[in-house]
C-alpha cells in the first residue's frame, strides 16, 4: 500500500529526516513512535505532500507519488489527520464533515458517508449542528478522523491523535483505530504515546532524531530499551 524509500527532509540547512525507509501492507496499522522532535510530523507531512522531500521516493499502491500535489494524493486515497486536529472551529460538525468530501469526484454521495460516520461516532451525530470549537478534545479528534474518512481514503495518516486527551478517550481511540483497520483501512499512526500505539498496531518503527533506529512487531518492540524509555516518559 505504501512504500517509502530513503526519504530525507530538511528545514533550511537542518536535516530532520535522514534516509528513512518503511512499508505498509494493505489493512495494516503501523506506528511511527518516537519522542518529541524525532521527526514524526515531518514524515507524515511529507507523505501528504505538505513538505517537499530532499531525496527519496514515496509509492502509494504501486504508483510513484513523490512529486504529486496534496490534492492528487487525496484523490489517490491518502489522507492526513493532522496533529492538533485543525478542524474548522466556527463551523458545525456537519459542515466540517462535508468539507472532508470536497475533493471527491462523487461528492453527491457525501451524505451517505456522513451517515456511516455518524453510526461510527454516535456522539458526532448528537452534535451534528454544534460548532466544532465548542466540543471536547476527544470529540474534536473524532471529528478530525471523521472528516478524513469523508475523502474515502485507502490510507490514513494519523498524527498524534492522543495529544492532550484523557486515558479513557485514548482507549476509545485505540478501539476506533482497530475497527477502521478491520474495515480495510490502512493506517499509519505517529505517536509519542508508545503504550497506546503499541496496543492498537501490528508493527512499529521507532524514530529518533530523524532515523529509524529499530522496528518490529508491536509485542516484540514493547520489550526494547528504546521503547521502555518512552513508556516511562509518556
Ligand atoms: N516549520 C519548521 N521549520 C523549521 N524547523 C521545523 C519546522 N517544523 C519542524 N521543525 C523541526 O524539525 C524537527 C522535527 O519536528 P517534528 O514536528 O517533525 O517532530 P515530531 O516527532 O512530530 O515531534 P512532536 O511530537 O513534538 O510533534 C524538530 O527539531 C523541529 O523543531
Amino acid at each position: 500500500m505504501l512504500d517509502v524509500s530513503n526519504l530525507s527532509v530538511s528545514y533550511g540547512k537542518q536535516k530532520v529526516i535522514r534516509e528513512v525507509s518503511f512499508k505498509l501492507e494493505k489493512g495494516e496499522v503501523v506506528t511511527l513512535i518516537g519522542p518529541n522532535a524525532a521527526g514524526k510530523s515531518t514524515t507524515l507531512r511529507t507523505l501528504a505532500g505538505l513538505k517537499k522531500a530532499d531525496r527519496g521516493t514515496i509509492h502509494l499502491a504501486g504508483k510513484d507519488i513523490t512529486e504529486s500535489s496534496t490534492v492528487d494524493r487525496v484523490r489517490a486515497g491518502l489522507v492526513l489527520v493532522p496533529e492538533g486536529r485543525q478542524i474548522f472551529t466556527k463551523l458545525s460538525v456537519h459542515e466540517n464533515l462535508i468539507i472532508g468530501a470536497y475533493h471527491r469526484a462523487d461528492r453527491d454521495h457525501a451524505s451517505d458517508d456522513q451517515e456511516r460516520i455518524f453510526s461510527m461516532f454516535p456522539r458526532l451525530r448528537e452534535r451534528r449542528d454544534q460548532k466544532a470549537g465548542s466540543m471536547s478534545g476527544g470529540e474534536q479528534q473524532m471529528l478530525a478522523i471523521g472528516r478524513g474518512l469523508m475523502s474515502r481514503p485507502a490510507l490514513m495518516l494519523l498524527d498524534e491523535p492522543t495529544l492532550g486527551l484523557a486515558p479513557i478517550i485514548i482507549e476509545e481511540l485505540g478501539r476506533i483505530v482497530r475497527n477502521l483497520a478491520r474495515e480495510g483501512l490502512t493506517i499509519l499512526l505517529a505517536e509519542q504515546n508508545a503504550m497506546m500505539a503499541l496496543g492498537c498496531t501490528d508493527r512499529a518503527y521507532v524514530l529518533q532524531s530523524g532515523r529509524i533506529v529499530t522496528s518490529g512487531n508491536a509485542k516484540e518492540l514493547s520489550e526494547t530499551t528504546e521503547v521502555k524509555q518512552m513508556y516511562l516518559s509518556a
